[in-house]
């Protein structure tokens, strides 16, 4: 599975922990920048990074900021997308068992560095269960 993960400044250290921990599991990681804690606009490495996955060159993303709050938002406004911001290990396993999330959004200044692997393992680890919940995000957006 290949995994797009970019972040702004404030998820740069999350962004680098994630990298080694998913490298090390043996997924292929594709790592869309920002490439320090330097202060930059979350957006112009966000949107790319999402834009990864209907393009065909990630299955998956993962964006990281301060909250995670904007970076979904970002993530969010790419046509195919379905970001979901994660806290800990149930708000990351439901993203794909309920949602079929195939983005999530982590907050580097909510979780520690651990948590945020924890965050990140829960969701890939998961099902999506299909049925209520497809219909449901039938209605969000038709398929793509
Ligand atoms: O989480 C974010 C957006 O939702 C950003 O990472 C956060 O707003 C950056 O803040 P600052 O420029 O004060 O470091």
């Amino acid at each position: 599975m290949r995994i797009a993960i970019g972040s702004d400044h404030a998820g740069f250290h999350l962004k680098q922990h994630l990298i080694a921990h998913l490298t090390a599991a043996g997924y292929e990681v594709i790592d869309c920048g920002t490439d320090s804690d330097a202060s930059c606009d979350y957006p112009d490495f966000i949107r790319p990074t999402a834009e990864m996955v209907p393009a065909g060159q990630a299955d998956v993303a993962i964006v990281l900021g301060g909250s995670g709050n904007g970076e979904a938002i970002v993530a969010n406004k790419v046509h195919g997308i379905r970001c979901a911001v994660c806290w800990n290990e149930e708000s990351g396993r439901l993203a794909k068992q309920h949602n079929n999330a195939n983005c999530i959004a982590i907050g580097e200044r909510m979780v520690t560095l651990e948590l945020g692997a924890q965050i990140v393992d829960a969701w890939l680890g998961a099902t999506f269960e299909g049925g209520r919940h497809q219909r449901r995000i039938d209605k969000i957006e038709p398929a793509v």
